[in-house]
């Protein structure tokens, strides 16, 4: 039994990683905050932030990431169930797009928390 529900986990998580290389490999909005959460990383090790700072920081790259992915899934889903202009399919990407904009805005005020005061 234990054996049957730590290999349906390791399964999922196998389809997790293989869903994040996917996000990576083909959508142009998670590769642009992949390539800012990269080199806010190298701008963390430059002035090296601190623990708390690193946490933050670390919470903010996810955050964003994270709710990326999910809006490219709610995109992809949008498209798949209404390929045509629908102004309810406008709506729900509109507000899937403005949970990411939430995200990303937190994720601003938290860099120039950390890097305004090191300039
Ligand atoms: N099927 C649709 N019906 C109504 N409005 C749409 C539809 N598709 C897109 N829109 C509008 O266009 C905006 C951008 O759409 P979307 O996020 O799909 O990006 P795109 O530029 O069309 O394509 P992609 O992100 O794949 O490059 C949506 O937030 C929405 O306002």
């Amino acid at each position: 039994m234990w054996q049957t529900f730590l290999g349906k986990r390791l399964k999922g998580a196998g389809y997790a990683i293989k869903g994040a290389c996917l996000l990576l490999r083909t959508e142009p909005s998670i590769q642009v905050q992949a390539t800012i959460g990269v080199l806010m990383t190298i701008a963390g090790f430059y002035f090296e932030i601190s623990t708390t700072e690193w946490m933050f920081q670390v919470f903010a790259i996810g955050l964003v990431l994270g709710l990326e992915g999910l809006n490219s899934a709610i995109e992809g889903i949008a498209d798949f169930i209404h390929p045509n202009f629908h102004t309810k399919i406008g709506f729900i990407k509109d507000i899937a797009a403005g949970a990411v904009f939430f995200a990303a805005i937190t994720a601003v005020i938290i860099g120039c928390i950390i890097y305004i005061p090191k300039f």
